[in-house]
């Protein structure tokens, strides 16, 4: 069982600071989801609180659950979920750069407790990214950025995960590359059933991959549904897709008003 649930779930900075205000959220297995939202809305909290990364940002999960099939995650430290098969891709493309993406792969695989030899694990992360295959011999930190986003991705796959998180892959990257990456995950989610959630400050690449998507704002989760229902929403258009036509600044009030509606 590799669904995951989280149900109203807060999250606290230095004691002080409100980041997630009782998100809930659920993503079942097989499934590819979204989590999109803008700049500190609170995507990489929510994923760091699955993922048990908060601890070292000072961050506390203060109510709230997080299940992961039947496991009740808050109880598990960060390596115990990665053993459960929860996986999370960090922002910003975390790869030992003075390493080859061979021994990037090693450095990451589970060792005795993985149930698959790392020979075939490389091999299919390869098979996925023959880019990274071309470049096995040279330094990591030589790779262009979309090289060492696959191999961040490659990392996560040698850890035989069954959901993956990815944070904010299409960072920085052309989008020819990102319509690459994209759809290389969404094939591996298609054939292996690996599960997906997926955050993204990039909602019209996002949504033609995903099968759902929840909207955060302002830690909050101010709207969710199936991909294809979210696009012809007219409120994502006009704040996510950027597709409402031009601002007109007679109309700012009006704009803000929904903004608050939508909150
Ligand atoms: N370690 C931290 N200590 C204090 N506040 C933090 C910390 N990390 C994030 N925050 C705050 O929590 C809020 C949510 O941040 P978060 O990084 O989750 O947003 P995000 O949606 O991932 O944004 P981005 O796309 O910029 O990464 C923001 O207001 C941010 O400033």
């Amino acid at each position: 069982m590799s669904g995951l649930a989280l149900s109203n779930v807060e999250v606290v900075y230095d004691k002080v600071f409100l980041a997630i205000k009782g998100v809930s959220m659920e993503i079942k297995e097989g499934e590819m989801v979204a989590l999109l939202g803008s700049n500190g809305a609170g995507k990489s909290t929510t994923l760091k609180a699955i993922s048990g990364l908060l601890g070292p940002e000072r961050g506390d999960i203060t109510r709230g659950e997080i299940r992961f099939g039947d496991t009740d995650l808050r109880s598990l430290g960060a390596p115990a979920r990665v053993d459960r098969g929860l996986v999370h891709v960090l922002e910003g493309r975390r790869v030992f750069g003075h390493l080859t993406p061979d021994e990037n792969l090693v450095a990451a695989y589970r060792g005795g407790r993985a149930e698959r030899s790392f020979e075939e694990l490389r091999d299919e992360v390869y098979r996925y990214f023959p880019r990274l295959k071309e470049r096995a011999r040279s330094k990591a930190g030589y790779l262009s950025g979309g090289e060492q986003q696959m191999l961040a991705i490659g990392r996560a796959l040698v850890t035989e995960p069954k959901l993956i998180m990815l944070d904010e892959p299409s960072l920085g990257l052309a989008p020819v590359l990102v319509a690459e990456i994209f759809s290389i995950i969404r094939e591996i989610n298609r054939k292996h059933g690996l599960t997906v959630l997926l955050v993204e400050q990039n909602a019209a690449a996002t949504l033609e991959i995903v099968n759902r998507a929840y909207l955060i704002e302002n830690g909050q989760i101010v709207m969710s549904g199936e991909a294809a229902t979210l696009k012809a929403n007219p409120d994502v258009q006009e704040f996510y897709l950027g597709s409402g036509g031009k601002v007109d600044y007679h109309a700012i009030k009006h704009y803000r008003r929904r903004k608050r509606w939508l909150a």
